[in-house]
């Protein structure tokens, strides 16, 4: 069991500061998902944290201890990387020893942790193979494993599955959610810059932004209730509809006069004094639908993805507006060069001013 606190982490490579001031709570038995545009610094978070790269400032505790200048391996963390990092001579279960007879474990101890970590990870069948001889995700699996024998307090995982084609994406994210169950009170954390994963796995995702953190929340807080455009447009597949209006009725709901010609009504009350402010309005493609009366947006349906169980809806770019993307249900491929009108229910608009939220701060 491992509690971790960051409390002003700050990296800098020479000028450049890569990472500052990250403040963050991990309790013990969480599974945390770091998230962000690339270079954003996750991996460089996830190698402070396992030891591999000196924090510039800040402090990083688990458990209550101070470890910033405490050797990687005496930390109790154990880190899985996405290139599997397979010794190619040694068989699985060589692999999955070695750092235990590093550390001069006794033989029966070894031997009854390899077995344990196989049967939990499926590799009995495979323990006396090369690496050579295992597929992809068998060998992510053999990496796994070799985290697991050690019995760490801390796993780190640096987008483990990136190497793995579509299908054993799927099977070896689901594996990994299984682990999860079986060690209950393991804390991980997991750099992934798949948006399936960090829903599915996280227990709460940190998205990192411009060397910060953007917002941490659970996968359903962040999609339901982003607190800005960045983050509203970062979680969620396709991303956020963004457009461009004005205030024009504040009190009990808001309505929003776009820049695109429709207008857009929000439940959340706004204050008289925001009448005429200038706002984006944010839904997300799966939250419109299509009308026959006046609405939110009307243009042109430029593609059509028919995807069987939904069809993604492309229109050009809207005054104000960056390209719009409908997510329905079902068939459509027919709308081709439709001219459509989309709407929206008012509890499933965002209102943002300035970049922030004007509904979740
Ligand atoms: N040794 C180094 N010297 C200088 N800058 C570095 C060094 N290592 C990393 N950086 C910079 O730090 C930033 C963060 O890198 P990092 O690899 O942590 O990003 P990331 O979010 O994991 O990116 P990606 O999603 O592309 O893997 C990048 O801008 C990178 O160029």
């Amino acid at each position: 069991m491992a509690d971790l606190t960051l409390a002003g982490l700050t990296k800098r490579y020479g000028e450049v500061t890569v990472l500052s001031g990250i403040d963050l709570e991990i309790r013990a038995g969480e599974l945390i998902v770091f998230v962000g545009p690339s270079g954003c610094g996750k991996s460089t978070l996830l190698r402070m944290i396992a030891g591999l790269e000196r924090i510039s400032s800040g402090d990083l505790i688990i458990d209550g201890l101070r470890v910033n200048d405490m050797p990687p391996a005496q930390r109790g963390i154990a880190m899985v990387f996405q290139s599997y990092a397979l010794y190619p001579h040694m068989t699985v279960r060589q692999n999955m020893e070695f750092a235990l007879k590093i550390a001069k474990k006794p033989r029966a101890e070894i031997t009854a942790a390899v077995e344990k970590a196989a049967r939990i990870l499926q590799l009995t069948p495979y323990l006396d193979r090369l690496p050579k001889a295992l597929s992809g995700g068998q060998r992510q699996r053999v990496a796994i494993g070799r985290a697991i024998v050690r019995d760490p307090k801390v796993y780190l995982f640096d987008e483990p599955l990136s190497n793995l084609d579509a299908a054993l994406r799927v099977a070896t994210r689901i594996e990994i959610a299984q682990l999860k169950e079986a060690m209950p009170g393991r804390t991980m954390i997991y750099v992934t810059h798949d948006q399936v994963e960090a829903m599915t796995l996280a227990s709460r995702i940190v998205v990192l932004a411009n060397g910060g953190i953007a917002q941490v929340g659970t996968p359903l807080a962040l999609y339901e209730r982003p607190e800005s455009e960045f983050v509203a447009q970062f979680i969620g597949s396709p991303q956020m509809n963004l457009l461009a209006g004005k205030v024009v009725e504040t009190g009990a709901r808001t309505r929003v006069q776009l820049e695109a010609g429709g207008t857009a009504c929000s439940t959340v009350p706004t204050a008289p004094a925001d009448l005429g402010l200038a706002v984006n309005i944010g839904v997300r493609p799966e939250d419109l639908t299509l009308t026959e009366g006046p609405g939110l947006f009307t243009g042109t349906v430029e593609i059509v993805e028919a995807l069987g169980e939904v069809t993604l809806l492309y229109f050009g770019r809207a005054p104000g507006a960056g390209q719009i993307i409908a997510k329905l249900p079902g068939g459509h491929a027919d709308l081709r060069h439709a001219r459509v009108t989309l709407t929206t229910a008012p509890e499933k608009v965002h209102l943002f001013h300035a970049g922030q939220s004007l509904l979740y701060r």
